[in-house]
């Protein structure tokens, strides 16, 4: 694997080599049960949401940002949302604090299980042996939704279907996740025209982002890329659950009991447990993802890789 390939920026052109009728690994399909199929008012986009993201663990700001989302959707806009995918990085991202894939592929499921009617998990991504640009995850929605399920149906008056329209994917994330697409390194530009251009974005605010400076390079897709205000500020974050549990204080009312109830049974996030990770890593303490200079580096571009920005000492 070459460190282009560990950044992210590895076979980016998403049309030449996904094998969307060949899922990465045996008894995978594509979750359903929770999409809308028929279109409620026909002259609608019908609209799938997915978040990429490591969800270590998912947190309630993970789950409200859908919710923020349909909101917005409910404004004045073309939308009718379908759909809320969540999608994990899988084991190869190789980033600080990651728990592994299935741990958070479940915890993902029993929070969407306990708190939501229509949020659901889709663990294609997660469970592929290799580190899927999000470029491909959007394509590999694209396939199932538009190819294989075939779009949402337009029934009349009596319920007979009379036409469909392809499911309109996008992307949902954070300010801090837009602002990320202008370091340099991180994303391959083919991948940001793909991702922006053909799908689009919705961002989320978030405490700490300039989002008028996350968005001052992304000018060219600007009409792809629609901004929700996050009206009662909330920071929860992946990292402040995980220090906050590695020194034994408490997360309730942070993230959903259902995870805090896998999380105590499976040891995940405490003292033991990370060094255990280290060593089955067989790294020198050392983890995070490698940029294209080889240097280990968190996602949000600090080198290093620690949880130091967690507001909690360590
Ligand atoms: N408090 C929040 N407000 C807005 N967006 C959020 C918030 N928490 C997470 N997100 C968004 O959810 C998506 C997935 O997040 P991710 O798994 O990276 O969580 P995180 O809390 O940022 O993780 P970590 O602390 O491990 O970096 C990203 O697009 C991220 O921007
Ligand atoms: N080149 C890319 O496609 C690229 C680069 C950086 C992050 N990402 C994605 O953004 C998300 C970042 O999540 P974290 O903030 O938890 O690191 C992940 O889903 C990751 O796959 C994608």
């Amino acid at each position: 694997m070459t460190d282009d390939d560990r950044s992210g920026l590895a076979g980016t052109s998403p049309e030449k080599d996904i094998p969307f009728d060949k899922p990465t690994y045996e008894g995978y399909s594509f979750p359903t049960i929770r999409l809308r199929q028929t279109l409620v008012d026909p002259t609608k986009i019908p609209l799938c949401l997915v978040a990429c993201g490591s969800f270590s663990p998912i947190t309630h700001l993970h789950l409200r940002i859908f919710e923020m989302a349909s909101d917005f959707c409910k404004l004045d806009t073309e939308f009718e949302i379908m759909g809320g995918y969540l999608s994990a990085v899988s084991d190869a991202y190789k980033k600080q604090g990651l728990a592994p894939a299935k741990h958070r592929i479940h915890m993902c499921q029993v929070a969407c299980e306990q708190t939501s009617s229509w949020l659901q998990v889709d663990t294609w991504e997660a469970l592929s042996p290799e580190y899927l640009p999000t470029a491909k995850v959007l394509d590999h929605f694209d396939y199932q939704l538009n190819t294989v399920c075939g779009g949402a149906k337009i029934v009349d008056a009596a319920g007979n279907e009379v036409g469909r329209k392809p499911y309109r994917i996008v992307l949902l994330a954070g300010s801090d996740l837009i602002m990320t697409m202008s370091e340099p390194g991180l994303w391959a530009p083919e991948d940001l025209n793909h991702i922006l251009g053909k799908y689009g974005a919705f961002i989320v605010e978030r405490a700490g982002t300039d989002i008028d400076a996350a968005l001052a390079h992304l000018q060219k897709w600007r009409d792809n890329i629609y901004v929700i205000r996050q009206l009662i500020q909330n920071d929860v974050s992946s990292t402040k659950i995980r220090n906050f549990l590695k020194q034994g204080m408490s997360v309730l009312y942070l993230i959903p009991a259902s995870v805090i109830n896998y999380i105590v049974e499976n040891g995940l996030y405490t003292d033991d447990y990370n060094a255990q990770q280290k060593l089955a890593a067989g790294s020198n303490g050392v983890s995070g993802k490698l940029l294209t200079n080889g240097k280990p580096e968190d996602s949000k571009g600090r080198s290093g890789g620690n949880d130091a920005d967690s507001g909690v000492e360590a």
